[in-house]
């Protein structure tokens, strides 16, 4: 004959909370259906090692879900109220069950419940200010950064475009052979430090693509390493002068525009400027980019720089100006990758201004 358990009860405004007096309880059965519940488990109670079960009938239904949890002394159940709030007791009749008795260990009465939410809602809002407070310093922390890196490749590309606007006037058509020797210290700084932007589109530290980022820096460093950089030949060609001098005259004003964005800030001709002039300066910098590929594989030929041995039975070498067609094809598809990215991003830019004047 099954036995009843002792239970012991105690509430909150959402959930009610019994403690079933049966150690090593095994085959647990909690059904719970509106206001009603039942209760079956082999265990050890007050008369032993027996089946034990129970049922009640709550004061107002309650969700169907249920939690319990058996340990060695003990079956913890947690029950979901039907609605948030106080109830005056724990069962419809007002007699309460003699199986059942007010758990002293959870109990509070309804005040110090609410002192209870109150406290934990507290709680909440504080962990809610202090994360908001980190999001704050790491956001200002990448501004910090990224005004920087921008204000760094500024001044880096202005004392280029300066420098060779400013020879051109007063040496003419002879400022044009001695470029490399003038600027490329300053120019190898700026590319190798512009390896940053692919690291900050990969990380999602700015909304840039990563695809035409990369591009864009292996693009460039590829002439500037490999053709100018590693050909003494090169030095002194005026295509020299016009690779840099495209680049410099985006990057004088892609950077500021970056800076004003830090601060969430704009200066519309800088925006219209940004999103305009590589519509004509971009395919210009991937033409004299070709030129100086072109120009420089009678040089590869020659010198055998770079070039890949082969085993004897093939021939000597590959020249490496076979890599530098291959290159001469990716050129091209990188400016369509690229000018379609940026033919986007125009797009994007004054749709939105558009819609936001609306
Ligand atoms: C896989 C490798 C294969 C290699 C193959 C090689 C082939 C090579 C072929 C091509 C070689 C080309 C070489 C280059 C030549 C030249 O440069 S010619 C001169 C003219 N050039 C240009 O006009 C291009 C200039 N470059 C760019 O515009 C960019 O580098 C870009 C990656 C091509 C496009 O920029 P992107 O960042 O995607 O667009 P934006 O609209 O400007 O930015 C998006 C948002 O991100 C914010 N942001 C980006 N960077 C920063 C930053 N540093 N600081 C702060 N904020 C930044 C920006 O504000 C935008 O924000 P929202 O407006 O809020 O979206």
């Amino acid at each position: 004959m099954p036995l009843t358990p002792l239970v012991y009860w105690a509430q909150r405004h959402e959930d009610i909370y019994l403690r079933v007096e049966l150690t090593d309880a095994q085959d647990i059965d909690v059904h719970v259906h509106e206001n009603f519940l039942q209760f079956k488990a082999q265990g050890h109670g007050a008369k032993g090692q027996n089946e034990y079960e129970f049922s009640l009938e709550f004061l107002s239904p309650v969700k169907p879900e249920v939690i319990h949890r058996s340990t060695q002394r003990q079956v913890s159940i947690t029950v979901k109220k039907g609605q948030h709030g106080w109830w005056e007791r724990l069962t419809l009749k007002e007699r309460k069950p003699v199986f059942l008795a007010p758990d002293f260990d959870r109990w509070l009465d309804e005040s110090d419940a609410e002192m209870e939410i109150r406290e934990k809602e507290e709680k909440k809002n504080r962990l809610k200010a202090s994360r908001h407070k980190e999001e704050e310093g790491f956001i200002s922390l990448k501004t910090a950064f990224l005004f920087v890196y921008n204000l760094v490749q500024f001044l880096g590309f202005s004392w280029i475009f300066v420098n060779m606007t400013v020879r051109l006037f007063i040496f003419g058509q002879d400022s044009l052979y001695d470029t490399f020797h003038t600027i490329s210290d300053v120019m190898f700084f700026c590319q190798i430090l512009a390896a940053v932007e692919v690291l900050n589109a990969a990380f999602g530290v700015v909304h840039s693509g990563v695809i035409p980022s990369l591009i864009q820096v292996v693009g460039r460093n590829f002439v500037l390493f490999i053709i100018f950089g590693s050909l003494e030949e090169m030095h002194n060609r005026p295509v020299v002068f016009f690779v840099f001098y495209l680049w410099s005259a985006i990057e004088i004003v892609r950077y500021p525009f970056y800076m004003l964005g830090c601060f969430n800030t704009e200066w519309k001709t800088l925006t219209w400027l940004r999103y305009t002039i590589w519509i004509p300066l971009y395919p210009l910098g991937v033409l004299a980019e070709a030129v100086a590929v072109i120009q420089s594989i009678p040089i590869f030929d020659e010198t055998k720089l770079f070039s890949i041995p082969l085993p004897k039975a093939l021939g000597t070498s590959i020249s490496f100006s076979f890599v530098l067609y291959i290159y001469l094809v990716l050129m091209f598809l990188g400016l369509l990758i690229n000018f379609r990215h940026l033919y986007k991003q125009r797009k994007r830019r004054f749709r939105t201004k558009k819609r936001k004047a609306n």
